[in-house]
């Protein structure tokens, strides 16, 4: 099939962002004497958006202790939160390998490229421009732009009319569940990357139709093409 339109996920789909999440949830939590989480429970948390994290990370905390509730009222957190994210995000991001030699490659194959991330659009934006990716995308939409978010199928429809792609030649790549029912319910191939931040069993269950092992491996899959062309591509 000739795919027109491809989606891609941000975090743990593109780029590993689970020690700067970590990080700034740490810095926060240390200004309202928290001490530091370890980034497994921090990152278990990660795919509705930075600022949810923050919020499920908070209700952990106050399950755990709940006289702690006065302290850490999200009111006087989420702002110190912003202040630390908004400053991290993008820092210590790493794409994943292949990452911008693939999105060249599928981009000089003609296809059209989305972000489509839960992550809120200003932070998204600035992970993809300290990643150097910011000018490999057609349409970047973030967890707020619209009033709806993943797994909602109107976030990839609307990138769909934005790009003026139909559902049938669309792909929509991630790391979570929330991307493959997303992919699913709006008609396109949901495809799915076992690296990200909810692998294992619940990215499988979900039921993705194909599973890529690299990021390379999807340009060669969509453009019927070999590695060789991808990294001749990628320095074109
Ligand atoms: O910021 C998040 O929590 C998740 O973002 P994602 O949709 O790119 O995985
Ligand atoms: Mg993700």
């Amino acid at each position: 099939m000739r795919y027109s339109v491809l989606s891609f996920d941000l975090d743990g789909t593109l780029v590993d962002t689970a020690a700067e999440i970590a990080e700034a949830v740490n810095r926060t939590l240390a200004e309202f004497g928290v001490p530091r989480q370890d980034e497994e429970r921090i990152t278990r948390h990660i795919g509705h958006g930075a600022r949810h994290t923050l919020l499920r990370v908070l209700a952990d905390l106050l399950l755990a202790e709940p006289d702690r509730a006065e302290r850490l009222r999200p009111d006087a957190v989420l702002p110190r939160w912003e202040a630390h994210y908004g400053t991290l995000a993008g820092r210590q991001a790493k794409p994943y390998p292949g990452c911008a030699e693939m999105l060249r490659a599928l981009r000089l194959g003609g296809v059209r490229l989305a972000c489509l991330t839960n992550k809120e659009h200003r932070h998204a934006q600035q992970v993809l421009r300290r990643c150097g990716l910011a000018s490999a995308f057609d349409f970047v939409l973030g967890g707020d732009s619209l009033p709806q978010r993943k797994p909602d199928p109107a976030t990839l429809r609307h990138v769909l009319a934005a790009l003026g792609g139909q559902p049938q030649r669309a792909a929509h790549v991630g790391d979570s569940r929330i991307d493959i029912e997303t992919a699913r319910a709006a008609g396109a191939q949901a495809w799915a990357v076992p690296w990200g931040y909810d692998g294992g069993a619940p990215l499988l269950e979900a039921r993705p139709d194909q599973v890529f092992d690299s990021l390379p491996d999807i340009a060669e899959h969509v453009l019927g093409v070999n590695r060789a062309w991808i990294a001749a591509a990628a320095t074109a």
